[in-house]
């Protein structure tokens, strides 16, 4: 299956100082994207249901970069959150987005009967995201029933959302904040860290305030090999079920959709390309990023082109590449 994605390309940004014209969309080869999730993610959302009745208060974590993409609509069919719970949206990686699109992503948020939503860099324990969930989350809770909870002084909240999204940094952030302790939670880079449903953390005193962590719990569904990249390209998948390099062609695409052509300098190769291989090899060439392989003519050394896929990869990741939506939000506002 091919995706060619009508759009209306900024032409002059994909033509490149050096005159290159980029790719206007982007195609990719795969049609079975069923290998890209886990199964076993579903039996964590049954844990969370059983425990939901001692909870005050849901805060779901997303990623910034993709508000539309990935959402799990299971949290809303099977834990009710915009109805039964108080219910809390974390955009927590604000610090890898412009921030100019807030706006436009709470009127998105909005329009669908979203309207608690906070913006988080959960690397800043101090920021001002951070300091604020509790407050909001003791109001959230303040005005709801709490239905049979009324008479506990400590609250109960539980967090969700996909795998790699902050769940567990978010959690050791509010206790760096409030109880100035250390990591009680497990953070990585890799989705799927956090393997225990529910572990109860204390990340406030008085009133006491409980944190359940809960495994990331991935969407069933994926209706794009397009949103299954974006997911792939913030981490939410693991890198190998999607193919490091097909990836990796999609961060070159969208960087030289949008006219951002610093990973030259970053992977130390000549000029801008829409070709990955071609950079991928490169790059790994003036890096001295060489394997060995078994060939006909015994072992060979070749260009280790995962690896630069790889470090591609966490370039973009860690910033390296600057701020980067990788949705389109549409505006209610031009509906
Ligand atoms: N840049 C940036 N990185 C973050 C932020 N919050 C978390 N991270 C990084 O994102 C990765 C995933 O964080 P975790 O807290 O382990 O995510 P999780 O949702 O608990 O992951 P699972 O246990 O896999 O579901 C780690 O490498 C964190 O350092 C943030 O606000 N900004």
């Amino acid at each position: 299956m091919a995706i060619t994605k009508a759009r209306l390309p900024n032409v002059a940004s994909l033509v490149t100082r050096h005159g290159l014209l980029m790719r206007e969309a982007f195609n990719v080869a795969h049609t079975d994207m069923a290998h890209w999730f886990p199964g076993h993610m579903a039996r964590g959302l049954n844990k969370m249901q059983t425990k939901l009745k001692s909870v005050d208060c849901v805060i779901e974590v997303h990623d910034a970069r993709i508000p539309v993409s990935g959402r799990n609509p299971q949290f809303e069919k099977r834990l009710g959150l915009t109805t039964l719970k108080p219910h809390l949206l974390v955009l927590n990686k604000m610090d890898l987005i412009d921030m100019r699109n807030k706006n436009k992503i709470m009127r998105y948020y909005a329009d669908q009967g979203i309207n608690n939503i906070l913006f988080t860099n959960c690397k800043k324990p101090d920021s001002k995201g951070i300091k604020s969930i509790i407050p909001i989350v003791s109001e959230l809770i303040r005005k709801s029933e709490r239905f049979n909870r009324s008479e506990e002084a400590s609250y109960q909240l539980m967090v969700i959302g996909i795998p790699n999204v902050g769940k567990s940094s978010l959690i050791n952030a509010l206790r760096a904040k409030h109880l100035r302790r250390g990591k009680a939670t497990l953070v990585g880079g890799i989705p799927g860290i956090t393997q225990s449903v529910l572990e109860r953390i204390k990340v406030y005193e008085n009133p006491a305030v409980y944190l359940l962590d809960t495994p990331g719990v991935m969407v069933p569904k994926i209706k794009s090999v397009e949103m299954g990249l974006k997911l792939a390209l913030a981490a939410t998948i693991k890198d190998h079920l999607v193919g490091e390099i097909d990836i990796a062609d999609y961060l070159l695409y969208k960087l030289n959709y949008a006219g951002r052509h610093s990973y030259v300098d970053y992977l130390k190769v000549d000029e801008p390309t829409d070709n990955i291989q071609q950079l991928l090899k490169l790059s790994a060439v003036r890096h001295s990023w060489i394997k060995k392989i078994r060939d006909h003519r015994g072992m060979t050394e070749v260009p280790d082109t995962l690896l630069s896929a790889g470090r591609f990869l966490k370039g973009f990741r860690t910033g390296a590449f600057g701020t980067m939506l990788l949705d389109d939000i549409p505006d209610p506002l031009q509906k």
